[in-house]
């Protein structure tokens, strides 16, 4: 077993190296994201370390709070002040984006990243049609030849039924599955390469979650997209996503083949979110939600920060926790990793 470096890639010497034909399309290591506050500064993303590949789906699961979205807002650029990166690197394709120019870096994250929200609601603007902010978003990113039939071919893609006249709606004649697939479409106008989508069927009914979580399949498959899908279910990651990634205030606990960490988790608090969820096969089951909270992130000390929800905590959990590597692609940040039974 090896611990992986928490302190971030600074001093390394990784920004000269030459770009490797496998390497991942996006690398994150040691990103460090804080917000000051009145109470002291919350450091929402702690040291963290993630990987995904063109083609490939990264699960993010966490309780609320866990710095899922922080982490990603970072990664995009998309990070709002007070917020700011303190550490760490984050390469797309092979570049540091907190070290390229500006104008690079808005044309690389208008173009090639895009998130897709929860609230499409929100997300979508009321006064336009939903083909006008189709165009306008396909026009941005220098696509406009044939502007409003590539629109309707990208509302098509998301399953929408007679796009070429629905182009003309506005977000409120759509119902909340299509808003939430017309956003999507609007994400992918750019046909970027990796796609962030933050809980991007929470407000949907079964159907339509099955119907938005197969089209990402798709674009995965088809086009090589690189996703990350953040979300509280770790039943919809185990469905979709190979590799999962567990957070818990503000740090990655447990990362791994999605198949192994649901049946045989390393960390105490991924036991504790399968625990908590209903089973299909057995739904008379016992549900046992983790009992106390996410502790204050203003408020932490060295130690783990699930020790106080652990049943398994001992002396030395109030010491250094590193995310240590165990091997076959797993890492747990649990000094008894090994002992956590499933
Ligand atoms: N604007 C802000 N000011 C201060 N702290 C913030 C701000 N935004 C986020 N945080 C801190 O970052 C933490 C992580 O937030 P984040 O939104 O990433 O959690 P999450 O895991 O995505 O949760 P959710 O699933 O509810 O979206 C929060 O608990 C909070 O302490």
């Amino acid at each position: 077993m090896r611990a992986t470096d928490d302190r971030g890639a600074e001093g390394r010497g990784e920004l000269n190296r030459p770009r490797q034909p496998n390497a991942p399309l996006l690398r994150v290591r040691g990103l460090r994201t804080v917000f000051p506050t009145r109470r002291g500064p919350v450091v929402a993303a702690d040291g963290v370390d993630l990987e995904i590949a063109a083609g490939e789906a990264l699960g993010v699961v966490g309780e609320s709070g866990s710095g899922k979205s922080v982490t990603f807002l970072s990664v995009l650029g998309l990070l709002r002040p007070p917020g700011r990166i303190e550490g760490g690197e984050i390469l797309f394709d092979g570049r540091d984006l907190r070290r390229l120019p500006m104008r690079e870096l808005r044309a690389l994250r208008g173009r090639q990243m895009a998130l897709a929200m929860q609230d499409a609601l929100s997300a979508l603007n009321p006064a336009f049609t939903i083909g006008q902010q189709l165009i306008e978003t396909l026009e941005a990113h220098g696509l406009a030849k044939d502007a409003r039939v590539q629109a309707a071919a990208l509302l098509t893609r998301v399953g929408i039924p007679s796009a070429a006249e629905r182009l003309d709606d506005y977000p409120h004649q759509f119902s909340g599955g299509m808003r939430q697939r017309a956003m999507i479409a609007i994400s992918l106008a750019a046909r970027p390469r990796l796609l962030v989508a933050d809980e991007p069927t929470t407000a949907l009914d079964v159907t339509l979650r099955a119907q938005v979580l197969d089209l990402l399949d798709e674009l995965r498959e088809q086009d090589g997209l690189a996703l990350a899908l953040i979300t509280h279910d770790l039943a919809v990651v185990a469905e979709r996503c190979p590799r999962v990634m567990v957070m818990y205030a503000g740090q990655v606990v447990e990362s791994g083949p999605t198949a192994e960490v649901v049946v045989r988790p390393r960390h105490p608090y991924t036991r504790g979110l399968l625990e908590s969820l209903p089973r299909l096969e057995d739904p008379d089951r016992p549900l046992h939600p983790i009992p106390g909270q996410v502790p204050d992130l203003a408020r932490l000390d060295a130690g783990c920060r699930f020790r106080n929800r652990c049943s398994m905590a001992v002396a030395a959990c109030a010491g250094p926790t590193p995310l240590v590597d165990l091997g076959d692609g797993r890492a747990s940040r649990c000094l008894r990793a090994v002992e956590v039974t499933p």
